[in-house]
């Protein structure tokens, strides 16, 4: 099972520019997570922070008894190892074919003989989809393939915790659905933590089962799906339609008078809340997400600090939980 990843009271500036401050969250073992924010809110630097690239100023991410704030360098790369990451890019090496590619970390940081490094290399790439392609150089394979690499580089070494950063910029509706679909049937078969960094609304609403949102350097939320999809929170409320209307703006945040006059605009500031769509089952085959179970325990311990309307699509959602010795 995936490790839990608790991050505390986390800061990070660079110069005199905060980034974000004081983030605590924690990201539940084996669950999928999902980090949504405006450009340019923090979003790559909190992935990099976690693994321990970038060092923050204040706070902690505990990672399996390890600080990756403020450990020793040394434990910390020991415990980068539980981590699989895949970058925007799939950042694979130009000159390498896609077995090369993939192979990379195992002959990097293990031992293994290249009969057992072939074997986990092509079990990988049969993982995403990629048999045949193997032989080929990133640059002779499509966006959605290079990204399909990068994802299986990040699970050679059997990470316990995958981090994604924007794993659907430049794919297609179509290429992104099929990669939602793969980070699902991922966590089915291998139930490790996982959190996603991305703008997609579709990746949004239906990979995750939880969700966090950055903005004006804090983090507005984090919590079960259902808290955010539901969530009267204005800033929340614009990213999950895609409006212009609400506190993001274009290039800055919005001015007190610009949000003053949409706000005297109810044609411009009516936003029915956003229906639910069921999350992503695993595809036929596979077996259940284990993850499912644990979360469903979660969420009733946390029954009585969730607001009614995230209680709701939550009863709607999990209708075999007895909610509040409602019948089964
Ligand atoms: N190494 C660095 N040195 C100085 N500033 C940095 C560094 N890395 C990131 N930043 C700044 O930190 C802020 C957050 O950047 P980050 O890339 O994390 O945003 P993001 O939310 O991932 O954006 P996007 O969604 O556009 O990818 C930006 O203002 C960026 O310029």
């Amino acid at each position: 099972m995936g490790i839990e990843v608790v991050v505390e009271g986390l800061t990070k500036s660079f110069g005199t520019q905060t980034v974000w401050h004081d983030v605590t969250l924690t990201l539940p073992p084996g669950e999928v997570s999902v980090m949504l924010g405006p450009s340019g809110t923090g979003k790559t630097v909190f992935l990099k922070s976690v693994i321990g690239l970038l060092k923050p100023e204040r706070g902690r991410v505990l990672v399996g008894g390890v600080d990756m704030v403020n450990s020793p360098e040394r434990d910390i790369y020991e415990a980068r190892k539980l981590f699989g990451l895949m970058f925007q890019d799939g950042a694979l090496f130009g000159s390498m074919n896609l077995f090369d590619n993939i192979a990379f970390p195992l002959r990097e940081h293990t031992r293994k003989k290249e009969s057992e490094i072939r074997r986990i290399v092509m079990e990988r790439i049969d993982m995403v989809g990629l048999l045949g392609s193997e032989g080929k150089l990133p640059g002779e394979i499509s966006g959605g393939m290079r990204k399909r690499a990068g994802l299986a580089r990040a699970l050679v070494l059997d990470p316990q915790i995958i981090l994604c950063d924007e794993p659907d910029s430049g794919l297609d509706p179509v290429r992104t659905s099929y990669l939602s679909q793969l980070l699902i049937d991922l966590n089915a078969q291998i139930d490790a933590t996982m959190l996603i960094v991305t703008h997609n609304l579709d990746i949004a609403a239906t990979v995750p089962d939880n969700m966090g949102m950055l903005f004006r350097r804090e983090l507005v939320a984090f919590g079960p799906r259902e808290l955010l999809l539901t969530s009267r929170e204005p800033v929340v409320r614009q990213f999950l339609a895609g409006r212009r209307a609400g506190p993001i703006g274009m290039s800055e945040e919005k001015d007190e008078a610009t949000l003053a006059r949409e706000r005297r605009d109810p044609a411009d500031t009516a936003t029915a809340p956003p229906r639910i769509v069921p999350q992503l089952e695993p595809s036929e085959g596979l077996p259940p997400r284990r993850a499912v179970q644990r979360r469903r325990a979660r969420v009733l311990e946390m029954w009585d600090q969730l607001p009614p309307h995230a209680r709701e699509a939550i009863k709607s959602g999990l209708t075999a939980v007895p909610v509040r010795g409602e019948p089964v």
